[in-house]
């Protein structure tokens, strides 16, 4: 569904934000890039949706070429950037019904949409008045309005409470089952393991790992060791299992007997992140 070959841009000449970058993604996947601020994420979402035109290398979405996209393209694709596009002194009804006007094949029901999201009561409501998981939620409408084949999310459930992160995940996925394929961009890799298929770490403009959050975690990362010991309150210490062997702390405390817990654990696709790309997203 979506190919990048040897993708080199930048918007200063002589200034590669993103360096002969090459993957694909299949037809019903959620694909996610990872990588902290800066680190190009945008900029590639913007040559996939045709905003950047002037790129080296190629970049197809459903084998059109993205410096290529016409207007049709776009009925194809729908887009939930962080940066709000909706009239603020229209109501939410009132926008998803212009912006769908937009569209010549039609829309979703928008009724139904409302209704899905827990948005239907408040859909006469001003958009100046909504809060920002109201907002998020009918942003989502519209990316989803004209029934695209590609979903472009940037930060799904940034600033979310628990209860409408844990909402939004469920719309994504149910996208998903509707065979739609999604692209998002984070810096939650909780949120990434829950819902990504597999995810691309990128440093600098390249992708340094692509993979399964899962593979990832159990091929990359090593199983850890936590224990604790009571000196001057409780302390704490970790280490890797394959290196329990030569932990003296861990050890002199298992002679001692003052070990007061241990346990080991799985690394997490932060852990990973931080492994392979020396950095943390925080
Ligand atoms: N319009 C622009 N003109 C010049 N430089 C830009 C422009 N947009 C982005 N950049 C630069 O490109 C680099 C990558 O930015 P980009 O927005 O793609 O990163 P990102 O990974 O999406 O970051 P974030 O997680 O903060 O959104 C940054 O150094 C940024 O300053």
């Amino acid at each position: 569904m979506i190919q990048v070959e040897h993708l080199t841009v930048g918007y200063e000449r002589g200034k590669n934000i993103i360096t002969d970058m090459s993957f694909s993604v299949k037809k019903g996947e959620i694909f996610g890039f990872l990588g902290s601020s800066g680190a190009g994420k945008s900029t590639l979402q913007k040559v996939l949706t045709g905003m950047l035109t002037g790129y080296e290398g190629s970049a197809s979405v459903a084998g059109v070429e993205c410096r290529c996209f016409d207007r049709d393209f776009y009925e194809k694709i729908g887009v939930d950037f962080e940066y709000s596009t909706m009239y603020e002194k229209l109501t939410a009804r009132e926008n998803l019904k212009f912006f769908g006007s937009l569209y010549k094949n039609g829309t979703r029901d928008i009724e139904k949409l409302l209704d899905a999201v827990g948005l239907l009561a408040d859909a006469d409501k001003r958009l100046e008045s909504y809060s920002k998981g109201m907002r998020s939620r009918v942003n989502f409408i519209k990316a989803i309005l004209h029934d695209p084949e590609i979903l472009y999310l940037d930060e799904p459930t940034s600033g979310l409470d628990p209860a409408n992160s844990k909402k939004m995940k469920e719309l994504i996925k149910g996208e998903q089952k509707r065979g739609k394929t999604i692209l998002l961009t984070t810096h939650n890799m909780q949120d990434a393991t829950e819902l990504c298929d597999r995810v691309a770490f990128i440093v600098n403009g390249k992708i340094c790992a692509l993979d399964s959050p899962h593979h990832l975690i159990m091929e990359k990362g090593a199983k850890k060791v936590t224990y604790t010991w009571e000196e001057h309150g409780e302390q704490t210490a970790e280490c890797r299992l394959e290196e329990i062997g030569n932990e003296q702390k861990l050890l002199e405390l298992i002679r001692a007997g003052r070990l007061r817990s241990i346990h080991s654990s799985e690394p997490t696709l932060n852990d990973i992140f931080v492994e392979l790309t020396g950095e943390s997203l925080g």
